[in-house]
């Protein structure tokens, strides 16, 4: 593999003007055990936009997402430190309450993993839990969450029949309604139609799209195409690190850091 200079980066900041920034991160990094993944990530992620992370295999895109809304609090050998930045608090200190956190900051994984319940009871199961009992409210936010996926017409006459019926495409737009039937500010999306076939994921890609008036999105993809279809701003990672954040038209077409132009001219490696 061709060396690169890791200590050359071309990071984007964005003046309070410009963009407001829903979520940043300052100096993150992972740790495995005594292996460090992450190795100190400064990134804005700016309100209402879709940020795509790419970067080659094992470059830490999943750890580096996961660590956002404190899923690696999970993983038994794994430490975070640096700081997590959502509204003026940062979400990376002990004190946080992580349940109430998950609220805002919801997450989306690869494989569609709805609940063996009812469609219905997908959607309503976490506001539920979180205390919504009115059986009005209940069905107006299954109807507006599958409305908002594009779900609705085609499963409004089947919301008691069990989830696990539903395609794959179908299931994972489920995930995405589950997701934001939590009202969320900001939805992580862990390369999410990498199990779909390319119509389920072309009509994942236009719900996303839809969802941007009102979600900050970040998702982890594999998939430079869809990167650069679905993306405003674009971070490249390799070997644990950002190299380089912009806009994805710039990243795409002008990278400044050589990695970056090797790896989306398919030059890598
Ligand atoms: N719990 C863990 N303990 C030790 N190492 C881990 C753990 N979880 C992940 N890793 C390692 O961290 C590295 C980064 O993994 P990660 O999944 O974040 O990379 P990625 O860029 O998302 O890769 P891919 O594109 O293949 O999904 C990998 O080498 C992986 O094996």
């Amino acid at each position: 593999m061709q060396a690169y200079d890791l200590t050359q980066t071309a990071l984007k900041k964005f003046s309070p003007e410009e963009q407001e920034i829903a979520l940043s991160t300052q100096n993150l990094r992972v740790f495995y055990g005594k292996h460090e993944q992450i190795k100190g990530i400064d990134l804005q992620f700016p309100r209402y936009k879709i940020s795509a992370i790419i970067g080659p295999s094992g470059s830490g895109k999943s750890t580096y997402l996961r660590s956002l809304n404190r899923m690696n609090d999970e993983v038994s050998n794994a430490r975070v430190t640096g700081k997590i930045c959502y509204r003026q608090l940062d979400i990376n200190q002990r004190n946080i309450d992580v349940f109430e956190m998950r609220k805002h900051i919801g997450m989306v994984f690869q494989r569609p993993n709805p609940f063996a319940k009812s469609i219905y009871d997908n959607i309503t199961f976490a506001p539920k839990q979180h205390g919504l009992k009115d059986k009005t409210k209940l069905d107006q936010l299954v109807e507006t969450t599958l409305k908002q996926v594009g779900l609705w017409k085609e499963v409004k006459d089947s919301l008691t029949k069990s989830a696990l019926a539903l395609s794959g495409g179908q299931q994972q737009r489920l995930c995405i309604a589950r997701t934001i039937a939590m009202k969320p500010d900001i939805l992580l999306l862990d390369e999410p139609a990498s199990a779909l076939d390319p119509l389920s994921t072309s009509v994942v890609e236009d719900t996303l799209a839809q969802l941007k008036t009102h979600y900050t999105m970040i998702i982890v993809t594999h998939n430079m195409q869809q990167a650069a279809r679905v993306s405003d701003y674009t971070a490249f990672f390799y070997d644990g690190r950002a190299l380089e954040y912009g806009a994805t038209s710039q990243i795409f077409t002008h990278p400044e850091i050589k990695a970056t132009d090797d790896y989306v001219s398919g030059h890598f490696g």
